[in-house]
């Protein structure tokens, strides 16, 4: 899988050092609050259980999965839920976390949906931001990097199901897509 890496754009060394500022941040924000930290599968699996452990107090965790509607390497912002809850989110303090924001619209019908349900309050953490492609005015609360308008993927970021064990960020060669 490694050879289908056009370039790397943020190393192993580069994601766990921003993880561990994240965590210090959310450790800080969220002391004493019990947050719930929601997982959007499948991309943030990685992400979230690396961030979980950086985070040092209590919290809780939870799964979502949701699946937009549209080609594969595009978001058409119709929004299914696959997979939801298990916990009530009434009254907790809620963050949402994400491998990626591209278009935003996985996140806004999720935070809509979140609101709906009472949370406390209801913020962001994602890894990846692409602000280039945003249709949405959403904006992260808490985000570990900027990256250019490009299909990226590792970390728990795919291309037709593959390369999410990456531990790396990466850009795909053009001929992986013809194959
Ligand atoms: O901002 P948007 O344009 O809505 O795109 C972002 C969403 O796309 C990816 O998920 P995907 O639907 O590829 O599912 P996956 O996590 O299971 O790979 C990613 O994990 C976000 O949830
Ligand atoms: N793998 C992958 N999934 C995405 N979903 C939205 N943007 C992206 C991206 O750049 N890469």
């Amino acid at each position: 899988m490694h050879e289908d890496i056009r370039e790397v754009l943020l190393s192993e060394s580069d994601i766990q050092e921003k993880v561990k500022e994240l965590g210090a941040r959310l450790t800080k924000d969220y002391s004493g609050l019990n947050p719930l930290c929601i997982c959007v599968l499948k991309g943030a699996a990685p992400f979230m259980s690396d961030l979980v452990r950086a985070i040092d107090t209590d919290l809780e965790m939870d799964y979502m999965a949701v699946s937009s509607y549209g080609a594969s390497t595009s978001s058409s912002g119709v929004v299914r839920i696959v997979k939801d809850l298990d916990t009530a989110v009434e009254g907790r303090h809620v963050i949402v976390v994400e491998d990626i924001i591209d278009s935003g619209l996985t996140l806004s019908y999720l935070l809509d949906l979140l609101r709906r349900r009472n949370a406390a309050s209801v913020k962001v953490a994602t890894l990846l931001d692409k602000p280039a492609r945003r249709t949405t005015g959403l904006k992260p609360d808490y985000c570990g990097f900027e990256v250019p308008d490009e299909f990226v993927v590792g970390y728990g970021l795919d291309y037709a199901e593959k390369y999410r064990n990456l531990p790396y960020i990466g850009v795909l060669k053009e001929n992986v897509y013809s194959d």
